[in-house]
């Protein structure tokens, strides 16, 4: 199988560190070079230079994924720096709002060269998002609990957004609860988008979670997912690089390239 060339920026993270650990353990992954914002042009674990530059790792290195895990800010520069130098983009990073994927997927087209940002990685994941877009035509009642580690910046998570997306296809805008509620504490009825609700909670001991919870006459049903820790979302990282060295256009989601 063809060498595929990586460089992962955000490498001292939480999800940084499985990914480095990842790309070491398979076999036609070579880790290039790490972007961090420290220790410019040290060695990464005495394998890898680390740069603090990306346009100078690209230039330098040439790789042909950079897996991205960083902060929302970030990783909106590194994922457009990486299509401009015609560096295919794995992005992990959440907080991308829709008018980023829309100038992403602009430049990915004119590149000619595949993306892939998906807000969640892990299978179990990606299924209950699925799960829940079709429970959504028996059940246009729902809301959404997500729960994280209270090191997380975003809020409402990235899966709990691209949920609401995907249940949006199939339900549409529908106003929820009474008519004439009203919040006598800000935020109780959590954030709302489309008419979806939904709940971030953060907490120390959790690491990723989410609840779809929909109500119908006299009956609720519950589907829910648990990351309980970050080698959960490795597969899908793995099978992303793979995938997005084959496409020639930004894919939005995993439940996108799944089969
Ligand atoms: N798609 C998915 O399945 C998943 C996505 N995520 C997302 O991945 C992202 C990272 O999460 P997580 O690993 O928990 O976060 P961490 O805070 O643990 O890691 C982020 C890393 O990025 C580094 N960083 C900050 N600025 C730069 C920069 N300019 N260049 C290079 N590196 C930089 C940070 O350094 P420092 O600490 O020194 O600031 C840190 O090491 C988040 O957006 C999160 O939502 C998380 C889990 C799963
Ligand atoms: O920050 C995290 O930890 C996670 N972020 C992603 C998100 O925002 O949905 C994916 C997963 O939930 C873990």
């Amino acid at each position: 199988m063809e060498q595929i060339k990586i460089v992962i920026a955000g490498p001292r993270g939480r999800m940084g560190q499985e990914a480095v650990k990842l790309v070491n353990e398979t076999e036609h992954f070579t880790l290039s070079a790490v972007i961090d914002k420290i220790n410019d042009g040290e060695w990464f674990q005495d394998q890898v230079r680390t740069y603090t530059n990306p346009e100078q790792c690209f230039a330098e290195t040439s790789p042909d994924v950079l897996i991205d895990l960083t902060t929302p800010e970030v990783g909106k520069i590194h994922t457009k720096l990486a299509l401009e130098h015609g560096v295919r983009p794995v992005v992990g990073t959440t907080g991308f709002q829709e008018e980023d994927l829309q100038e992403l997927r602009k430049l990915a087209e004119e590149k000619g060269i595949g993306a892939i940002i998906a807000p969640n990685f892990a299978i179990g994941a990606v299924l209950m998002m699925k799960f829940a877009k079709m429970a959504a035509r028996y059940f246009p009642d729902v809301e959404i609990i997500e729960m994280h580690h209270d090191k997380k910046l975003d809020a409402p998570s990235g899966t709990g957004i691209k949920t609401a997306e995907m249940i949006y296809e199939v339900r549409g805008n529908k106003k929820q609860g009474h008519p004439e509620e009203k919040e006598t504490i800000k935020g109780a009825r959590g954030g709302e988008w489309n008419g979806i609700h939904i709940h971030s909670v953060r907490l120390p001991g959790l690491v990723a979670h989410q609840e779809v919870l929909f109500g119908g006459d006299g009956q609720t049903l519950k589907i829910r997912h648990d990351s309980y820790n970050r080698a959960s979302f490795m597969s899908g990282v793995k099978l992303s690089v793979e995938t997005v060295m084959k496409i020639d256009t930004l894919v939005y989601g995993l439940e996108n390239i799944i089969e």
